[in-house]
């Protein structure tokens, strides 16, 4: 793909069906639970990008058997009952945030392992320390930091997970913890019990963490859904011999706004039946735009009888990685649009609020920032007068997210005459959960 490129507008309202990828965060969370099964597991409609290809790659160099198709989408992979075959592996784990918690967690479930893991310039910036110093202290493993303490590139010396109790503090990202639940029922002796020290952001994933958990054969003993979680000690089952991953409805959020961006209609198939992931609340944000949306047999009808323009506060926290979607298209909002609850997103891809305030800022909005909040002033014609002459670039600091917002925004007719006004630079970065995106958009145009 180029280094850059120019958005073409639709000239008429999109109609048609998307075919979407498979979650990320379910593709990776069946990896990580069938991995420490006692069973072997085919993942259908898995999703093929660099964040799962880490997953798979880094299991297979901790010995586990994993073997994929990428045209059928399916990945199998034989469980080992807890225990990780290699003692010794060097680990990249790119940009995936995933890959990194949940792999972390797993390693500590060898006595006497050795592993060195590192990850891309963002990463070395992300949260780790509250996964690390909760397994650290515990006795699980000692960790030596090779670059900043608390972050990536490290080495884990591990020492096995035992029973009872332990606290952790996952306030800069919920997967802390979700990879502490992965790991707690295959702790050793006694049950582990994990308590949540402070406050937990992005909660939805602790419930998809939990629900997977569940069908995977565990269930917590006390605590309910927010804790201190209690798990009885042994491997995990698979629910049956394939799993059927659901389709990403964060990858869906950009085909559910396009709509209300260009017109029309889409269709998207097995959306209708998804039931681990928050993400799809965000049709109840875009209910607020107008859009109205039908199921049958499990497609997803999205359309916008009313092309409402108000703009709307809205505390996104439980669906941060969705922010981005409605924040690019401030600018066709006629009112001021304020997003809350997503201060955790600074230390994600990159800094997300930092990053869409100035790419709107570019196209002439009116942005205030706060730790935790990003408010627009829409100014369309600020927009119109900007980009008359030429397409405006937009820089996506290796965020998929800031990419496919964009890539949505730039599908407005803005000028009228079918003029492209937009054009993304490094399209490449959606590879981290979306390698076609810009394909299907297109595909969507003809
Ligand atoms: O557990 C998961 O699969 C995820 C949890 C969220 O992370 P944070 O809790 O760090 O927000 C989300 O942003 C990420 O894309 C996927
Ligand atoms: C925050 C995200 O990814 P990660 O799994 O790396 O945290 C994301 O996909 O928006």
């Amino acid at each position: 793909m180029n280094d850059s490129l120019i958005i073409q507008p639709f000239s008429k309202p999109v109609s048609g069906s998307v075919q979407l990828p498979g979650s990320k965060s379910i593709t990776n969370r069946t990896l990580a639970l069938a991995a420490i099964s006692g069973s072997k597991v085919t993942l259908e409609g898995a999703l093929f990008s660099e964040d799962t290809r880490i997953m798979v790659d880094s299991l297979q160099k901790l010995g586990f058997s994993v073997q994929d198709d990428e045209t059928a989408k399916s990945i199998t992979i034989e469980g080992r009952s807890g225990t990780i075959p290699n003692a010794e592996a060097e680990l990249y784990v790119g940009n995936a945030g995933t890959a990194a918690r949940f792999l972390t967690a797993l390693l500590c479930l060898r006595d006497g392992g050795c592993y060195d893991l590192d990850g891309s310039p963002a990463m070395r910036e992300r949260p780790m320390r509250g996964l690390l110093d909760a397994l650290e202290k515990h006795g699980a493993c000692k960790v030596t930091y090779k670059g900043k303490d608390g972050h990536f590139p490290f080495t884990l010396e591990t020492k096995g997970l035992s029973g009872g109790y332990l606290e952790v503090d996952a306030s800069a990202s919920s997967q802390i913890l979700s990879a502490l639940l992965i790991v707690a029922p295959l702790a050793e002796g006694e049950p582990l019990i994990v308590n949540i020290l402070g406050e937990t952001v992005s909660h939805p994933f602790i419930d998809m963490t939990l629900g997977m958990m569940e069908q995977f054969g565990e269930d917590p003993e006390i605590g309910g859904h927010t804790g201190p979680f209690k798990f009885r000690c042994g491997p995990y089952t698979a629910p049956g011999a394939s799993y059927q991953i659901e389709p990403d409805a964060t990858a869906a959020s950009y085909f559910m706004a396009l709509p209300w961006v260009v017109g029309g209609e889409l269709l998207l198939p097995k959306c209708g039946h998804i039931e681990l992931q928050g993400d799809i609340r965000f049709l109840d944000v875009l209910g607020q735009l107008g859009g109205s949306f039908d199921e049958e047999s499990g497609t997803l009808q999205v359309k916008y009888p009313h092309r409402l323009i108000d703009g709307f506060t809205q505390n996104f926290n439980p669906i941060s990685d969705t922010f981005l979607t409605l924040a690019a298209l401030s600018p066709l909002l006629n009112t001021e649009l304020t997003i809350t609850g997503i201060a955790h997103t600074r230390k994600q891809e990159t800094d997300r609020i930092a990053a869409m305030a100035t790419e709107l800022e570019k196209l002439g909005q009116n942005v205030t920032e706060t730790e935790d909040s990003l408010t627009v002033h829409p100014d369309v014609e600020a927009m119109i007068a900007l980009t008359k002459d030429a397409p405006l670039g937009i820089d996506t600091y290796h965020d998929h997210r800031v990419a496919m917002s964009f890539g949505i925004l730039g599908c407005y007719d803005l000028h009228g005459d079918g003029r492209p006004w937009l054009e993304i630079h490094n399209p490449a970065c959606c590879a981290k959960t979306f390698p076609n995106f810009f394909d299907v958009l297109e595909s969507l145009r003809s």
